[in-house]
């Protein structure tokens, strides 16, 4: 029985699997914030005892890792972290420097390959917001990083005299301060992944696969063939996991 774990800049996700399992039938799963590691973790691995393996995406930084690492030693269980290489899984990194890709990014890329054979632009709106593109045979192009919608709305709120952190609502014509704020921050999510997808929308079975936590505050903006994936991290975790069906 494994433990996975997606370390990212605002919360950890987790989620327990069978060995052998289909990715992302989890027998459970959840998330936590950084400092909730110390009384999180064995929570999980009391609820769930059969735990012999943890293997974990981390791109939040040493101390979070650190923090990950010290409940789950005490309990006799290395994380074995997720390195990103230049290929892995029939997924091919062509980023100039490959260890340079996030790990969470090579992992959603892994678990979107299991999970769509065609060409795939890859998003994950998390603390930043990713959109990768990952061509019909495997091939891993390039992708964008931007600020997540949050980080948008509090760069305005921080950075200027007279703008909120703004609650608004999304319109077609904003006529005040909070929903002006908040349909530009989503315009500019949902646009930048438009003219990404622009890119591979002229071939058969190009398909937009969108997780992470504020997927849901711009999804129905996109005007695109979509799919949403909850925790894609985790499921490209899974399929890296030996025995794993379908794993290459
Ligand atoms: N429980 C939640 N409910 C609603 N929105 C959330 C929740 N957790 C995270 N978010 C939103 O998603 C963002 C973080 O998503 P997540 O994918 O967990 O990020 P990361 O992988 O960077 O830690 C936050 O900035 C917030 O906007
Ligand atoms: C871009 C990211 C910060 C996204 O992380 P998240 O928003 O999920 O916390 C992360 O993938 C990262 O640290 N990447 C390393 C640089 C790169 O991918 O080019
Ligand atoms: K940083």
């Amino acid at each position: 029985m494994m433990l996975l774990l997606d370390a990212g800049n605002t919360r950890i996700k987790w989620s327990v699997t069978d060995s052998g399992a289909e990715p992302g039938a989890w027998l459970a799963e959840g998330g936590f914030e950084h400092a909730e590691a110390a009384a999180a973790l064995p929570a999980v691995l009391a609820a769930h005892p059969g735990i012999d393996r943890v293997l974990g995406a981390n791109v939040a930084g040493p101390a979070v890792r650190a923090l990950l690492e010290a409940p789950l030693a005490a309990a006799g269980l290395p994380v074995e972290w997720l390195t990103v290489t230049a290929a892995r899984a029939g997924v091919r990194n062509a980023y100039t420097v490959p260890g340079q890709l996030g790990a969470d990014r090579w992992a959603a890329l892994i678990g979107a390959r299991r999970l769509h054979r065609g060409p795939c632009l890859v998003v994950c709106a998390g603390t930043a917001t990713t959109a990768d593109l990952l061509d019909a045979d495997g091939l891993f192009r390039g992708g964008i990083i931007l600020p997540g919608v949050d980080l948008m709305l509090r760069a305005l709120a921080g950075n200027t005299a007279q703008l909120p952190l703004a609650d608004g609502h999304f319109r077609d014509t904003p006529r005040s301060t909070v929903d002006a704020i908040v349909s530009g921050c989503l315009h500019a999510q949902a646009g930048a992944v438009e003219r990404m997808f622009a890119q591979i929308s002229g071939q058969p079975g190009a398909l937009c696969l969108l997780s992470g936590g504020a997927a849901g505050r711009f999804a129905e903006l996109l005007e695109l063939p979509l799919r949403r994936i909850d925790n894609l991290v985790l499921i490209g975790l899974a399929t890296l996991a030996p025995g794993a069906p379908g794993q290459a």
